[in-house]
């Protein structure tokens, strides 16, 4: 079997933990604060570029940290830089060699600043941890929070040991819901911008759908679910700019793939980048925006070959914010869509780059005109 690949043991009780807090729909009114708190800043910016990367990286903080953490993103600020600054050492480092062993003796620069930051990360998330607790003692609150931080707490103070989670294991979960939860995020908000501001017949499009559902209201979790054009945006986004661009695997025993056979132990890459930009499953009009390609369902755009298209990955370590994502990729655009036109700006320049996610190079700068 090939199996899901972590660099520890997979805590799975966290998993069944993030999938209870992060299926839930309770996220949707969080998600639309966050959403106005940005739009409120664009209105000092009409009709002038917007630099739309920076502002998905704004939005996504501020909606984990509200979510997530039930805090605004400026408690959260910290922890964001520094989890960016680890990225950037990660990402660097990526394709180093290193002797096995010799990295426990000989530390080089960026194995310092990476320890570091990661203490400085832990110290963070304990702070917020010891806050939440000071409350309960003190009886300032009745319970930990019924954000996602709250439950991870009270699951650490189980008095079942076969629920009890660790300290390492919050502080692990934290770091991962912040990382995997807004890098990957970022990509597909920003992306699906700036195939809006390109195609304005697929920006009408959606604008209409949008209208048709909430007019001027916000977003409700009904509505969300059946926006069938922004969906259609989404995936076609998420099939050109996949922010993973690669999923790794660790094959349990042997077995056969078509015509090889796979010892156990091999570590096989799927990469998922190559798949979505395969002619044989997807015709030789592969590198054009269609979203029409999605709308008579999956298997009818990936020509019966599903596996062609994998932007949350697969089997049971899959993304566990995979709705989470699709509410806030279908939020933001629907309520900037309500209030705004847009265009690129003359000075966008395409550059996706991948430094550990698929990401723009040199910004996105696109013009909002005010409907
Ligand atoms: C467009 C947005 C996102 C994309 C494209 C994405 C993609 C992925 C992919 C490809 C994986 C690896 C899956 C595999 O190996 O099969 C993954 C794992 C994960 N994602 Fe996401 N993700 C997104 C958003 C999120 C969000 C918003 C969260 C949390 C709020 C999140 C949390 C996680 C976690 C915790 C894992 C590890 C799951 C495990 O190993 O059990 N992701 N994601």
């Amino acid at each position: 079997m090939v199996e899901a690949t972590q660099n520890s043991q997979p805590c799975f009780l966290c998993r069944e933990l993030e999938e209870g807090l992060l299926y839930t729909q309770g996220m949707v009114p969080a998600m639309i604060a966050s959403v106005e708190t940005m739009l409120e800043r664009w209105t000092q910016h009409e009709k002038k570029e917007i630099e739309v990367s920076k502002e998905s990286r704004l939005l996504t903080a501020e909606v984990i940290s509200r979510t997530a953490f039930g805090s605004s993103y400026l408690e959260g600020e910290k922890i964001f830089a520094m989890l960016m600054e680890m990225g950037t050492i990660m990402a660097r480092n990526r394709y180093k060699i290193r002797l096995p062993g010799i990295g426990k003796f000989l530390k080089l620069r960026d194995d310092l600043e990476s320890d570091k930051i990661e203490q400085a990360i832990r110290e963070s998330i304990i702070g917020m941890i010891d806050k939440r607790e000071e409350k309960m003692v003190t009886g300032e609150e009745n319970n930990y929070g019924s954000d996602f931080l709250g439950p991870l707490i009270k699951a650490n103070h189980d008095i079942d040991e076969k629920n009890r989670i660790s300290v390492d294991d919050m502080v692990d979960e934290c770091k991962t819901f912040y990382f995997a939860g807004q890098e990957t995020t970022i990509g597909l908000l920003a992306f699906s911008l700036v195939l809006l501001a390109i195609h304005t017949d697929w920006q009408e499009k959606a604008r209409k759908e949008v209208f048709e559902l909430f007019g001027q209201h916000n977003p409700n979790v009904e509505g969300i679910a059946r926006l069938k054009i922004m969906s259609m945006i989404l995936n076609e986004t998420l099939r050109l700019y996949p922010p993973v661009i690669s999923l790794l695997r660790r094959v349990e025993r042997e077995v056969r793939l078509g015509k090889l056979i796979v010892p156990a132990n091999t570590y096989v890459m799927v990469p998922l980048l190559a798949l979505h930009h395969d002619p044989e499953i997807w015709g030789q009009d592969v590198h054009l925006f269609k979203p029409e390609r999605f709308a008579d369902g999956m298997a009818k755009a990936t020509n019966n070959i599903i596996a062609g298209f994998n932007p949350f990955g697969f089997g049971r370590r899959n993304c566990v914010g995979l709705n989470f994502a699709a509410n806030e990729a279908k939020i933001a655009p629907s309520m900037i869509l309500q209030r705004y036109r847009c265009t690129l700006s003359p000075n966008y320049v395409h550059s996706p780059i991948q430094i550990l996610t698929i990401r723009p190079k040199n910004g996105i700068p696109i013009i909002f005109n005010k409907l």
